[in-house]
């Protein structure tokens, strides 16, 4: 199995976003990028060959989920992920520490790890940074996550600082219990919330362990966006260039441009599969939700800007007609159309780079979606 490499290709002029290529043993893919969401090895109600033709590149799994259904063990036996979903892109697994605590209840969490209810049976589990890597080393995705408290926001920084040091302590452990060479496919995960003194003690603390890759933690989980931003201009100069860093959790268009401006190479979210599937779309002039009566006689594409399988053969109309009627091939059409439009996005963004005005690219993508509208 080979090692994850970075490599950086050109920083943007205008503001500190990076152009750069990730190599994974399942391909390569330049970066700053977006990451569908395939929590049950499947990106929901998308195959693998639409996930190709609209330029994904790598997707995500879920360590968790897959634990509980079907179990790390078939997927093993089926040869890992990529035979398993018969998907020959990259994948990423997260560590199911952020699942446990946004799906379950009765969660005691430990030094050893957490305990916790199954969201599904109500069983009693637990899950450690030992299991985590056993798991996600029998799915055999190629880049993991160490296993990671995410605290809920906002957290007070005695919480926070106690809930770091022990997130430090288990990225120690995952180390220990990945079947590969650490630089072969286990990022950290930076956590310390908002704090800029406990961000700074976690970006050491894991830096110093020499990840391939580095994970920012702790975010998209209730804050504002300014805390977002601000926290992701004091953190992202802590973390190594030569080694890429990812995002966890954000996907709108204005967070993932944002993202980049301040240096940020991977990104993934439920966004847009989610909204799609209530029959919300992501569109050049903002969002559009197709179920709406006035789309009833609306022969126009979902957006008059995009040259995706959805928008080049199919209407509003036609479109919220399956919606209204509970289709799932309108859900197919809108899901799509909003990958399409995230993955466009960030090809965008990449060319903005290359030409030193993602700044500008910023104002006249936020002026045409009404970000700035008050
Ligand atoms: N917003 C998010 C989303 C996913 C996460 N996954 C892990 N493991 N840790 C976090 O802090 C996350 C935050
Ligand atoms: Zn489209």
């Amino acid at each position: 199995m080979m090692a994850i490499t970075y490599e950086l290709i050109k920083t943007c002029k205008q503001t500190g976003a990076r152009l750069g290529r990730v190599h994974t043993p399942h391909g390569s893919f330049e970066t700053p990028m977006f990451m569908p969401v395939g929590t049950l090895a499947t990106v929901k109600t998308m195959s693998p060959e639409e996930l190709e033709r609209m330029g994904a590149q790598i997707i995500l799994s879920n360590t968790y989920h897959l634990w509980l259904r079907p179990g790390e063990d078939i997927v093993e036996e089926a040869g890992g992920l990529h035979s398993f979903m018969n998907w020959n892109g990259s994948i990423l697994t997260d560590s199911g520490g952020f699942q446990v605590f946004s799906l379950s209840d009765l969660r005691q969490i430990e030094e050893e790890g957490v305990h916790f209810r199954n969201h599904i049976s109500g069983e009693k589990l637990f899950l450690s940074p030992e299991k985590a890597m056993q798991i996600q080393n029998s799915l055999g995705a190629d880049i993991m996550m160490a296993f990671d408290e995410c605290p809920p926001y906002p957290a007070e920084h005695e919480y926070m600082k106690k809930s770091v040091e022990r997130t430090s302590r288990w990225a120690e452990r995952c180390l220990e219990g990945h079947k590969r060479p650490h630089d072969q496919g286990l990022f950290g995960i930076v956590q310390g919330g908002e704090y800029e003194d406990l961000r700074r003690q976690s970006a050491r603390d894991l830096t110093s362990m020499d990840f391939p890759g580095y994970a920012i933690g702790g975010l998209s989980v209730g804050e504002p966006k300014d805390v977002m931003n601000r926290v992701l201009d004091f953190t992202t100069p802590l973390l190594p260039t030569q080694k890429p860093r990812y995002l966890m959790g954000v996907g709108s268009p204005d967070s993932l441009i944002d993202g980049s401006i301040r240096g940020i190479d991977m990104f993934d979210c439920v966004l847009p599969t989610r909204i799609a599937r209530n029959g919300t779309c992501m569109t050049s002039n903002g969002r559009l939700v197709v179920r709406n009566a006035k789309f009833a006689r609306d022969f126009r594409p979902i957006d008059e800007n995009c040259d995706c399988h959805t928008c080049r053969n199919y209407s509003r109309a036609y479109i919220r007609h399956l919606v209204k009627a509970n289709e799932t091939f309108g859900f197919r059409l809108t899901t799509y159309h909003n990958l399409y439009f995230l993955l466009k996005l960030m090809g965008q963004v990449r060319e903005a780079i290359r030409e030193d005005r993602l700044g500008d690219f910023r104002e006249e993508f936020f002026e045409q979606y009404g970000f700035n509208k008050p």
